[in-house]
């Protein structure tokens, strides 16, 4: 029962509009409560289309207003009933009308909670079979077939259902830690983890900083920024600290700049772990005025990040056009600043996480128009090794959900990289 509650807390405050984390040691200490509770919030997050249409189906009159953790629990019994039949499905009806017996705003609903689940439960081969395109917003879904393919985005309903692996940037390249990781190897300093038993913390050269979590699509833009060893590299929204510790690595003099306070203090002990010691400035990226302007300047913009899916399906259904506008708008404005940050012959890399044309190509055209100094630096295939793929005729890179990176299995995030170049 506590293991449903907090579930049911952790899914309606992500349905409230937070980021979702999956549960820790803090709220969960049990390490198979805690897996188990993760499972289901997971599960309804993934799912949050078929569900919605489930609900429809269940629900004559809609969900009923102001009814605490009612929704919550609805999902996370809907999900256990329909996706994770190995759970029971008698757990699912019971500990649900239990859960919101304990929740003043939700118990009057405990007889609706019971009978729709019970609807649902006589429904649920039914809905198992529901097809996979509910699984997307319609909106996104269009959008994405039309930049992408229908193959693609069939594969990123795959993808969002799958889930992520974990992967990881090596700040040593030795056989013998990926070895001992049960690693496979992507890209360059990439590497996999399909499957994994305890917890990041736990895995072997943590403590040591021998490595640290980076998304394969998320190292690719570090790795375009080509410039002599040593050279003044700015890295824009740096926090916590993923490209940040690949400049280092590749030898240049970094500094890390970003707004938040609380992210930047990750980002340190994040550097701290692996030995690097970047400069590091709390400062709005719009207006940064550096004293000397920078050889290389790397802008990981803040975006929709609906690139990041798989491992934040609420992306999804808390994204909406007037949110996307805002970020294309701020992005421009961190563009431009970027642009005058940078020296004469500098290099500029602009990436974001986001599967949005309008927070990628597009921003390239609005760059190459509004920033009369600034060229295109083609990026070629052959700086892709293993991912050719993703490089389009413009040299710009597009990755996404349903791309393999090297020999591994398919899936990465959606990333957008362009490299420009200030020429005068
Ligand atoms: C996509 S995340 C960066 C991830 C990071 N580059 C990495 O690889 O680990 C975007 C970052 O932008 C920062 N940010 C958003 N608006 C900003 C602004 N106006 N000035 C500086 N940083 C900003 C956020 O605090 C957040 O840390």
């Amino acid at each position: 029962m506590k293991l449903r509650l907090v579930a049911a807390e952790r899914l309606k405050a992500v349905l409230g509009g937070d980021h979702f984390s999956p549960l820790g040691t803090g709220e969960l200490a049990d390490g198979r409560d805690r897996a188990l509770a993760n499972r289901l919030i997971t599960t309804a997050l993934r799912r949050h289309g078929q569900i919605n249409t489930m609900l429809a189906d269940l629900l004559d009159k809609g969900l009923p207003p102001r009814s605490g953790s009612f929704e919550a629990v609805l999902r996370l019994s809907l999900a256990q009933l329909v996706f994770l039949p190995d759970l029971g499905a008698h757990s699912a009806l019971f500990l649900a009308v239990e859960a919101i017996k304990r929740d003043s705003k939700a118990r009057h609903l405990s007889g609706l909670m019971n009978a729709v689940l019970r609807r649902a439960q006589a429904n649920s081969a039914r809905y198992g079979l529901m097809d996979d395109a509910t699984l997307l917003p319609a909106a996104f879904a269009k959008g994405w077939t039309e930049a992408y393919g229908a193959e693609a985005v069939a594969g990123f309903a795959e993808a969002l259902v799958e889930g992520a692996p974990l992967d990881l940037t090596l700040r040593d390249d030795d056989p013998e830690l990926v070895e001992a990781l049960g690693a496979e190897r992507l890209i360059a300093d990439s590497v996999r983890l399909e499957s994994r038993d305890r917890p990041v913390e736990a895995l072997p050269g943590y403590d040591e900083g021998r490595w640290w979590v980076q998304d394969a699509a998320s190292a690719i833009p570090a790795r375009l920024m080509v410039l002599d060893p040593n050279k003044a590299v700015l890295d824009v929204c740096a926090a916590p600290g993923g490209k940040t510790a690949q400049l280092i690595k590749a030898g240049y003099r970094v500094t890390a700049l970003d707004n938040d306070a609380g992210r930047l203090e990750r980002l340190r002990q994040n550097m701290a772990r692996l030995g690097y010691s970047p400069k590091v400035i709390e400062a709005d990226a719009a207006n940064f005025d550096p004293a000397t302007p920078f050889d290389g300047v790397l802008l990981d913009a803040p975006c929709s990040a609906t690139g990041t899916f798989r491992r934040h399906p609420e992306v999804l259904w808390s994204r909406n056009a007037g949110d996307i506008a805002g970020r294309v708008r701020l992005q421009r404005a961190l563009l431009a600043n970027a642009y005058r940050c940078l020296a004469p012959g500098g290099t500029l890399i602009y990436c974001v996480c986001s599967l949005e044309p309008s927070e990628g190509e597009e921003q390239v055209d609005w760059a190459l128009d509004a920033l009369p100094g600034l060229e295109l630096a083609p990026i070629r295939a052959a700086e892709l090794a293993g991912l050719e793929q993703a490089v389009t005729p413009r040299g710009l890179v597009r990755t996404h959900p349903a791309m393999t990176p090297g020999n591994g299995n398919a899936g990465m995030d959606g990333f957008f990289v362009a490299r420009f170049r200030r020429t005068g």
